[in-house]
């Protein structure tokens, strides 16, 4: 379990995050969503360790998180920011390698185990057609799922998720859901992902967490979240809600 508590952010006098609380459990999907500006990257961060909270805690199991090594916080936690670093000279292979650091010892050699989750990663994500070519010469659709793939073959507890759809195709964005849902279900990730797209998040997330000028303004299942009402108090704006005709779920539309 991941617990956020009373957690706040305030950076150059402006405050990103009002006191926060909730909690993240394994084999939970959550869509974190809001309005641009409202302060999810900056909560995903914090939860990340990428950014030390101004007041609050974060205990993953029990543990505060600022009591965590770094190697020790990347064996329970993988983290992928918006804005994705650049990969250098990596190829796909050995950037997804990197994933594995967390369970080398120094200077230690990739182990057949390495290998293996390495791979698996990388079929799990679809970028095998590009395994020895460098990153840097990827669509950003391609470059998304590889980076996405070193955070699978860290083999983690805790997904955190910024944008990871944004670069992808239609198509794609469908297959990275439905591979986050299974890791979610068969393996018991707990998966916090930042989403714009409401009909995705409600198609493929348990929880929503909305966040709306830096306060928790709305946390609940599917159903609870899909009204009008819940939407445009996070929003401003009037949705309407339709049934898909297939799944029953509720799609919002304005
Ligand atoms: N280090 C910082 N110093 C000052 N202001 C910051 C800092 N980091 C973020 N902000 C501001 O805090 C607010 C929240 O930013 P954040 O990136 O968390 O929003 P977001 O909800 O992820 O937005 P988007 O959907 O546009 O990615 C924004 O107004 C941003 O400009």
């Amino acid at each position: 379990m991941m617990y956020i508590n009373k957690l706040s952010l305030i950076r150059q006098k402006k405050v990103l995050l009002q006191p926060i609380s909730f909690k993240i459990k394994p084999k939970k999907l959550y869509a974190l969503i809001g309005h641009n500006g409202s302060g999810k990257s900056s909560l995903i961060k914090a939860m990340a360790g990428e950014m030390t909270p101004t007041q609050g805690d974060i205990l993953i199991n029990e543990h505060n998180l600022k009591d965590f090594s770094a190697k020790a916080l990347a064996q329970n936690l993988a983290y992928l920011p918006q804005n994705l670093p650049d990969a250098g000279a990596f190829t796909v292979y050995e950037l997804v390698m990197l994933g594995r650091y967390p369970h080398q010892k120094w200077l230690q050699k990739p182990s057949a185990q390495d290998h293996e989750h390495v791979n698996k990663a990388i079929t799990l994500t679809q970028v095998e057609a590009f395994r020895d070519r460098q990153v840097s010469t990827l669509s950003g659709g391609e470059r998304a799922r590889v980076w996405l793939a070193m955070c699978l073959a860290q083999q983690t507890e805790f997904l955190l998720l910024d944008e990871p759809l944004a670069a992808l195709d239609v198509v794609y964005q469908v297959e990275v859901l439905k591979l986050i849902r299974q890791l979610v279900d068969q393996r018991g990730l707990g998966v916090v992902i930042i989403l714009h797209d409401l009909n995705l998040a409600a198609r493929f997330c348990d929880e929503f967490i909305a966040l709306k000028q830096g306060q928790l303004c709305h946390m609940g299942d599917v159903p609870s979240t899909m009204q009008k009402e819940v939407l445009q108090s996070i929003f401003g704006v009037d949705f309407t809600l339709l049934t898909h005709p297939d799944t029953n779920h509720k799609v919002a539309v304005i």
